[in-house]
């Protein structure tokens, strides 16, 4: 088993390919979907969960068999089907034409392995056994879901806004001071509780104490 690099993508307008159109396909084309790809799907049959994104206009479905031609503009490569030999033919040509491919139950056969993956916001936490155990993988998922709530994207977007002033009007040792402070769970905790202008005030309040 590699080592895997894990790297964020931005996958918003990409070309995205799909073979098949089981189970395994629809939860990979879900998440893909939600980070803006264009999916197209390939294959004789969809469920009927992806025959309805396909009506919405949500992605795409070539009703065939899968064919080599079909890697076309894809960034990325999925190949979800049962069959092995299908499976087996997705990931060469995808390598062939130096793409990034995953087979779905077969980590041999993948250059890329899909994390479990939690979003909070501008929070992105993705989890990985490297294959070992995907079940841990979703265990693990969930734990972190239970620690980092829905407070976190409020707290990131206030924090997101604060840097910009941060940086243009705190010279560097006092910037390093505010976030300290900024930081220490007092905020976070405040916006847990919905006391967002007493958490914005924490904010003023300390950023004020440190301006010449
Ligand atoms: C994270 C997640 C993302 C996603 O797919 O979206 C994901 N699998 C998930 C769930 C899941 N998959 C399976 C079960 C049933 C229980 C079980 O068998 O363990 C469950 C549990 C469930 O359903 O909750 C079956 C399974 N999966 C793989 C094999 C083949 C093998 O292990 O050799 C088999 C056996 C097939 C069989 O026996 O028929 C392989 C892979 N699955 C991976 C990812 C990659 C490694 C991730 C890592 O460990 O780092 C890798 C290598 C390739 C890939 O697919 O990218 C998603 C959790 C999403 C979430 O809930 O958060
Ligand atoms: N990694 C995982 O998370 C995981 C989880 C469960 C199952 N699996 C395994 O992954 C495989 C897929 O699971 P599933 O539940 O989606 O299966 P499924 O049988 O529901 O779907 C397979 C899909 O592949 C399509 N297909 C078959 N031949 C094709 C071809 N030549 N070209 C294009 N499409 C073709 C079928 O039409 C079908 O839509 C199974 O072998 C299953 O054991 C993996």
């Amino acid at each position: 088993m590699p080592q895997y690099y894990p790297i964020f993508m931005d996958l918003k307008d990409q070309s995205v390919l799909v073979v098949g159109g089981g189970n395994v396909a629809l939860r990979k084309v879900q998440t893909l979907l939600s980070h803006g790809a264009v999916v197209r799907i390939v294959s004789p049959k969809v469920l009927p969960e992806l025959r309805t994104l396909v009506d919405d206009r949500t992605c795409y479905w070539l009703e065939k068999e899968y064919s080599p031609e079909d890697i076309g503009e894809a960034c990325l490569v999925f190949s979800c089907t049962e069959n092995e030999e299908v499976n087996q033919q997705v990931s060469l040509d995808a390598k062939t034409h130096y793409r990034p491919v995953n087979v779905v139950d077969d980590p041999e056969k993948c250059s890329f392995i899909v994390p479990s993956i939690m979003e909070r916001g501008d929070l992105n936490i993705a989890v990985s056994t490297g294959g070992s155990s995907p079940i841990v993988a979703r265990q693990i998922r969930q734990e972190l879901e239970a620690l980092y709530g829905s407070e976190m994207k409020e707290y990131l977007s206030l924090l997101k806004v604060w840097r910009t002033k941060v940086k243009t009007s705190l010279p560097p040792e006092k910037r390093s001071v505010f976030w300290d402070r900024i930081t220490d769970g007092e905020v976070r905790k405040l916006i847990q509780e919905d006391r967002l202008s007493e958490a914005e005030g924490v904010i003023k309040q300390c950023f004020l104490s440190l301006l010449d």
